[in-house]
């Protein structure tokens, strides 16, 4: 509590120590009012704030006050103080005096007293009768035996003597009062009578009953014991209710909590749905990704399913024509079912044999394309001088003709006249021209290793046939491919046209070059002189090394052999051909090698050696997609293509053969007089053509892909 007197001379303001009793104050005030008139008065008060005691001594049930209840009751005795403070302080109005308050917080009222003495350097104070209980140190050296009345503390050593006397004689009644002058602490006169106030003295009225007044305090401490009470009740009332409301804070805490964890809980589980939806997704996409790799397996599996039909029954009629053939009249035969073509027609068919139509020129004579009864051909003229009597070519002709495959040129009829051949015309070049880039685009892996295929099926066919059909000419030269890179080997049986002095004799004047020639050839025939099955595989063995290669013939067994012990095959692929699949290329190229075994016996088996390797690889390019193989080069499939045009067709139908051709080409071939199968060439039961609506699909579902 602060001084309202600081700024006071300390010479005009007389100090009074109070207390809280009423009674005595208005005395105190009364006397002091009465010997220092002029003089400001300043209310001192030592506040004892610490005085909790007088809880436990007023016996409240044993309540054990809280911090926040003790602050509550101290700040309750500091207002109560003030008030009563106040109250003297109004008392001092109706005499005219001017009156502070000066309030001291200290436990000990001696110490508070000490403390205010020299704070505020009093010069006067004037205290009760019981001024001598307190020990003012110095200042109280002489007070031992006041009991009753007030006492003035003269403090000030420099106060004027004179002024002293003033108030003692003049203010002061004599006898009522002791006087102490702090300067040499004497004392002046004892006070042996206990203080009556002078009647004369205006408080006299307003003064009460010491016992009324005891009363009345009684009464006071009592109205404040019942409100501190009220005020535990009410705090504790408070402190209950706040304790129920943490109790329900905690409870909704731990309601929160368990929300948040709930929430957590259901977060985590969110995710983990969220992961597990993205997984399936993967897998829908890998579900997705097989079903449609599994359903283009599935239509390359038909294709090639409905071509073995096709093979098979094909197969099956011809061994049906064979038998009837072995058993009627060969000559009869021929003449009904195999197409004879005049002289004059393959005149007309070459164009009186223009040298610009003339395709090329082997051992066994010149080829020219032409066009033969709507028909594109290829027209092999044999030297007449080396041919066999009529008979025999005719009867070797209508032989070769029945050998049909669809890796095999076919024979498409005769003219005995002029000893020539008529074959389908392929308009794609041969693998010698390919692999020599004589063509536009180099053949990319893929096509390779079915042209590969192709040529071990043609073999396959020839070997497996009754009696056992050896080509005995194999080489690149003789591997024609269609449009859709069908590879077809043409010039079977050749040699068995031709006459075989002429044939051991031909090498050096018509061959190029016979060192090529003979690269392909077994060595075995040259020890034996005869052509085994395994003398084609030998050949079939240096194509297969030039499809993986596309080096020259010179040494290449030599570095192909090379490349394989240094495990550096990549060095020797043609890379031309775009990236080949590692380890099936490796396995073909061991085969190859194998194929080329100076000894037949050493060269590995065509149907479960060398076939059963090609086949599944062949079945890898299939699954290549389609993108990456240019359009150009892509394979179409071989039943997509009219066998008399060599075009995919756009309106399949089909014959009596069995056969599906464009429609417009089967209704030429029938209007133009032929009562027989382009394919077989045997007589159809009938003429009627039906559409095959699932190969136009199939054909539309390719085009579009
Ligand atoms: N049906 C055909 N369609 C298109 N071109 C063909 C056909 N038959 C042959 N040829 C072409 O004619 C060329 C000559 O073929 P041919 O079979 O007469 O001789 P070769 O194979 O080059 O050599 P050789 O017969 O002396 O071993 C072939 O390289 C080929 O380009």
């Amino acid at each position: 509590m602060g001084s309202i007197v600081e700024d006071a001379d300390t010479d005009t303001v007389v100090y009074v120590a109070v207390g809280k009793n009423a009674y005595k104050t208005q005395q105190l005030l009364h006397w002091t009012v009465k010997n220092f008139s002029g003089k400001e008065i300043c209310l001192l008060h030592i506040h004892q704030p610490h005085s909790l005691n007088s809880f436990s001594d007023r016996n409240l049930s044993g309540y054990e006050p809280k911090d926040h209840a003790t602050k509550a009751f101290q700040e309750h005795g500091n207002q109560t103080v003030h008030k009563l403070l106040d109250q003297y302080v109004l008392t001092l109005v109706p005499a005219g005096v001017r009156a502070y308050k000066l309030l001291i917080e200290m436990d000990d009222i001696e110490k508070g007293i000490t403390k205010a003495i020299a704070q505020h350097n009093i010069r006067w104070l004037v205290m009760g009768a019981a001024a001598d209980r307190y020990n003012l140190g110095e200042y109280s050296k002489h007070t031992s035996d006041i009991e009753t009345g007030p006492a003035l503390l003269v403090l000030n050593p420099n106060t004027d003597a004179k002024q002293f006397e003033n108030i003692k004689s003049e203010s002061i009644p004599v006898g009522a009062l002791k006087y102490f002058d702090s300067y040499d602490m004497k004392e002046i006169k004892s006070v042996s009578s206990h203080l009556s106030l002078n009647s004369k003295w205006p408080f006299n009225n307003v003064m009460m009953d010491r016992s009324k007044l005891a009363d009345l305090m009684f009464h006071e401490d009592k109205t404040f014991e019942s409100q501190c009470a009220k005020e535990i009740r009410r705090r504790k009332e408070v402190e209950e209710q706040l304790a129920r409301e943490k109790q329900e804070v905690q409870k909704m805490k731990n309601q929160r909590d368990e929300i948040l964890e709930e929430l957590q809980m259901v977060q985590d589980q969110n995710s983990a749905l969220m992961n597990q939806i993205s997984e399936s997704q993967c897998t829908e996409t890998e579900l997705e990704e097989k079903i449609i790799s599994a359903v283009d397996l599935l239509i390359s599996f038909r294709e090639q399913r409905d071509r073995l039909r096709i093979e098979h029954a094909n197969a099956v009629r011809e061994v049906k024509v064979l038998r009837k053939i072995g058993e009627a009249d060969t000559s009869f035969s021929y003449r009904v079912e195999f197409p004879a073509f005049s002289f004059v027609e393959i005149n007309e068919a070459t164009n009186d044999f223009d040298p610009s139509w003339k395709i090329g020129e082997g051992r066994y004579g010149s080829v020219y394309k032409g066009q033969l009864r709507n028909m594109h051909v290829a027209i092999k003229m044999l030297p007449s001088y080396g041919c066999q009597s009529l008979l025999e070519f005719q009867h070797q002709v209508e032989v070769l003709s029945r050998v049909r495959h669809p890796n095999l040129l076919t024979l498409m009829g005769s003219c005995a006249e002029s000893r020539s051949l008529v074959y389908e015309y392929i308009n794609n070049g041969s693998l010698e021209s390919h692999l020599a880039h004589k063509e536009k685009n180099p053949l990319p892996w893929q096509i390779r290793i079915s042209i590969a295929t192709d040529i071990c099926s043609a073999l396959i066919f020839l070997h497996s046939s009754e009696p056992c059909i050896i080509h005995g000419n194999l080489k690149p030269s003789k591997v024609l491919l269609d449009a859709n890179f069908v590879a077809k080997l043409s010039d079977l049986g050749i040699p068995s046209l031709v006459q075989r002095s002429l044939d051991s004799a031909d090498t050096s004047t018509i061959c190029n070059n016979p060192n090529e020639r003979l690269a392909y050839v077994d060595p075995e025939y040259f020890v034996t002189g005869k052509l085994t099955p395994e003398s084609d595989v030998y050949s079939f063995g240096v194509i297969l090394l030039q499809l993986l290669t596309g080096r020259p013939l010179l040494g290449l067994v030599r570095d192909m052999k090379c490349a394989l012990e240094k495990e550096n095959l990549k060095a020797v692929l043609d890379s031309s051909a775009g990236e080949w699949p590692f380890f099936q290329t490796e396995q073909l190229a061991y085969l190859a090698l194998r194929c080329c075994e100076k000894t037949w016996l050493n060269r590995p088996d065509l149907v479960s050696e060398i076939w059963s390797v090609l086949e599944p690889f062949k079945a890898t390019c299939i699954d290549t997609p389609p993108h990456l193989i240019s359009k150009k080069l892509r394979r179409i499939p071989s039943h997509f293509v009219c066998p008399i045009v060599q075009e995919v067709m756009e309106d399949p139908y089909i014959a009596a053969d069995g056969f599906t051709y464009e429609e417009e080409a089967i209704r030429g071939w029938l209007n133009s007089g032929h009562d027989t199968s382009p394919m077989t060439n045997l007589k159809l039961d009938h003429t009627d053509l039906v559409p095959n609506y699932a190969l136009h699909n199939a054909i539309l579902e390719w085009q579009q892909q």
